[in-house]
């Protein structure tokens, strides 16, 4: 089973992602999109990963600003998973701001 990560090996892992922030319990980045469907958009392609790795995201959604949140429900906190999956958010928004 995946373990929640150390505060300091969470620090560790935030400094390799774009924007996110947190502590081991959850971690969250916001994002702003040129327009609301530019937003779905955005969350549709999440949606493809995380139900391809069965790991979920949170996701706020208003207007054209998203907030995702990430913990791993199992473990009760922060773990490898939820690492894995911000870097691949942070593909998909890097890709839809470009
Ligand atoms: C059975 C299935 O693998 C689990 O319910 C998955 C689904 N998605 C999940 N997503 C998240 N964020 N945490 C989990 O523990 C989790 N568990």
């Amino acid at each position: 089973m995946a373990e929640v990560l150390s505060a300091d090996d969470l620090r560790t892992a935030l400094a390799g992602l774009d924007g996110w922030a947190g502590d081991p319990t959850g971690i969250s980045r916001d994002a702003e999109l040129a327009s609301f469907p530019a937003a779905i958009a955005v969350v549709d392609r999440v949606a493809e990963v995380a139900e391809r790795l069965d790991h979920h995201p949170d996701i706020d959604i208003r207007w054209r600003r998203l907030r995702f949140t990430l913990s791993t429900h199992s473990a009760g906190g922060v773990t490898g998973k939820d690492v894995d999956l911000a870097g691949r958010i942070d593909t998909i928004i890097r890709e839809a701001l470009r």
